[in-house]
């Protein structure tokens, strides 16, 4: 057994606390000429403040002091980089997606609530995982979920009825949409019935629940905690964690070991096999991509998994992740959006009017549910939808950090704190950068002078010329949904 002797634990501890200081400063000093607010603490920087107020209205404050491109103090006096600029995002996302992963302690986290799934790869592994899911998302596999996503909604406002019975009084929307879109996900993605709705008692649906209050612990110790995680090697936090987890990591842990037995038992009933067997698809065993009994996104992909290249086809891990990624990243995002939208909706009266008359009139042609196609004739509805995602995106920002020196482009320029105008911003490995979504969604230079009203109708100029040149989003050059490679899916 290997013994240290105090002088070895003394040298260890010197030379740890040398290079991690050496390692800011470097950090640091890439970013010196730049902008930004300071910081009331050297522990916390401002990342506390960053997640216990509100994220966009602090961000468009600092945004409109110190431009697009500034350092923002996080904890122990380092120094991140806020993008908001569409060039320099457009790198980032884009252009040299390789050199910029997520941050490395974020995809520690991100590997424990999802699994090896779509969130977590990089690189080649991203490009097979994407080709093997998207099958299953194609335009034309979504809209036969659109009588499941109508039967749905048709269920939550007869709860809204009963729950109103003719008397005017005030519903909280937001948790029922949460529900709502939790059984559609679960149905849509794995055929999985959570029965949110009906308020089922359900071992994952608690589980997730488990998971999302750790989120509502906001002490300070937990930001630091955090923070500190940043510079623990993998091998070492992977060796606790599997030996001598903390608390919020059973947690994490038991949602992922639900999701993954309850992704395979899905499978099992479906007479689906991972390991490329058969599959009762009365065609003697061969793969059919969208046809058989279900059409469940874990269905179609198993079924393209298997007329993949063997050696490009996803593990059964990789598969099974995919069950707790889906559930994760579909829920609450579309929950919260479609509150956004009912917000704004009851906040503008004129558009709600609108969009009332327009469904009223697709009703009375259709009273049975609407096609994609009538959807899509909803115009005011369309911009509706579109304001509301530019002005209310739920990520508000992405993390990532760069795993080489580069120079980010800005396609507007900044100017330092020497009064220098920059066209570009230099950068040192390791460096970490914050995508800063609500402030481009409201950049004036794209959106226009009003960018920080609610003004749907700007989308019908802005779609035919938009006043960028640089097109980052992947929808209406929004940022909400991201962009890129990496971008939603769903
Ligand atoms: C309004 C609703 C939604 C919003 C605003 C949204 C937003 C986003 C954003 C910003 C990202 C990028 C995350 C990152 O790079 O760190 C993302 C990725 C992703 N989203 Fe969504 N999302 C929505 C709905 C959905 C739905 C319904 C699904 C599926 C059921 C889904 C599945 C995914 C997946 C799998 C990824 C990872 C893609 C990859 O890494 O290649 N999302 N989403």
């Amino acid at each position: 057994m290997l013994v240290l002797s105090r002088v070895d634990l003394a040298v260890t501890a010197f030379s740890l606390i040398l290079f991690s200081s050496l390692y800011l400063i470097k950090r640091r000093s890439a970013l010196n000429a730049l902008r930004g607010p300071r910081a009331s603490s050297y522990l916390l920087g401002h990342e506390h403040d960053l997640r216990t107020k509100r994220v966009d209205e602090v961000l468009f404050q600092w945004s409109k002091e110190y431009g697009t491109a500034y350092k923002l103090p996080g904890c122990f006096g380092e120094n991140v980089l806020v993008i908001s600029d569409p060039r320099a995002i457009h790198r980032v996302l884009q252009e040299s997606l390789q050199d910029y992963p997520e941050a490395a302690d974020l995809r520690r986290l991100i590997k424990m609530i999802f699994g090896r799934g779509v969130l977590w790869v990089k690189g080649e592994d991203h490009k097979r995982h994407r080709r093997v899911l998207s099958p299953a998302f194609s335009m034309d596999h979504m809209r036969q979920f659109l009588p499941l996503f109508q039967s749905h909604v048709n269920y939550l406002s007869e709860k809204w009825d009963n729950a109103l019975q003719g008397k005017s009084q005030t519903i909280d929307v937001i948790p029922w949409l949460h529900k709502m879109t939790l059984d559609i996900v679960g149905e849509s993605a794995f055929n999985y019935h959570f029965d949110a709705l009906e308020g089922k008692p359900n071992e994952l649906t608690k589980a997730l629940y488990d998971i999302e209050k750790l989120g509502e612990d906001s002490s300070p110790t937990i930001t630091l905690a955090q923070a500190i995680m940043r510079y623990i090697p993998e091998s070492v936090s992977s060796w606790q964690g599997d030996h001598f987890p903390m608390s919020t990591e059973k947690v994490i842990k038991r949602y992922l070991r639900l999701s993954t037995e309850r992704a395979r038992e899905v499978l099992k009933e479906a007479g689906l096999y991972l390991d490329h067997r058969t599959v009762d698809n009365g065609n003697d065993g061969a793969p059919a991509i969208g046809t058989g009994r279900e059409k469940d996104i874990l269905s179609i992909l198993v079924r393209a998994n298997w007329v993949e290249d063997p050696r490009k086809r996803l593990s059964e891990e990789e598969i099974l992740a995919q069950m707790s990624t889906l559930i994760q990243a579909g829920h609450h995002t579309t929950g919260y959006t479609l509150s956004w939208i009912l917000y704004e909706l009851a906040a503008h009266p004129e558009d709600q009017a609108k969009v009332y008359e327009e469904i009223k009139q697709l009703r009375e042609r259709n009273p049975e549910g609407f096609t994609s196609s009538e959807y899509d004739s909803m115009n005011h509805f369309t911009l509706v939808i579109k304001e509301a995602l530019r002005f209310r995106p739920v990520v508000p920002t992405l993390e990532r950090e760069a795993s080489k020196d580069d120079v980010l482009p800005l396609e507007f320029p900044i100017f330092c704190k020497d009064g220098k105008r920059i066209e570009a911003v230099p950068i040192g490995k390791g460096q970490r950068i914050k995508v800063d979504i609500s402030t481009y969604n409201r950049l004036q230079n794209i959106w226009g002078e009003d960018a920080n009203s609610w003004n749907p109708k700007r989308f019908e100029v802005i779609d035919s010329s938009t006043k960028t040149k640089t097109q980052v989003g992947l929808f209406a050059n929004l940022l909400t949904f991201s962009g890129g490679p990496k971008g939603c899916i769903g």
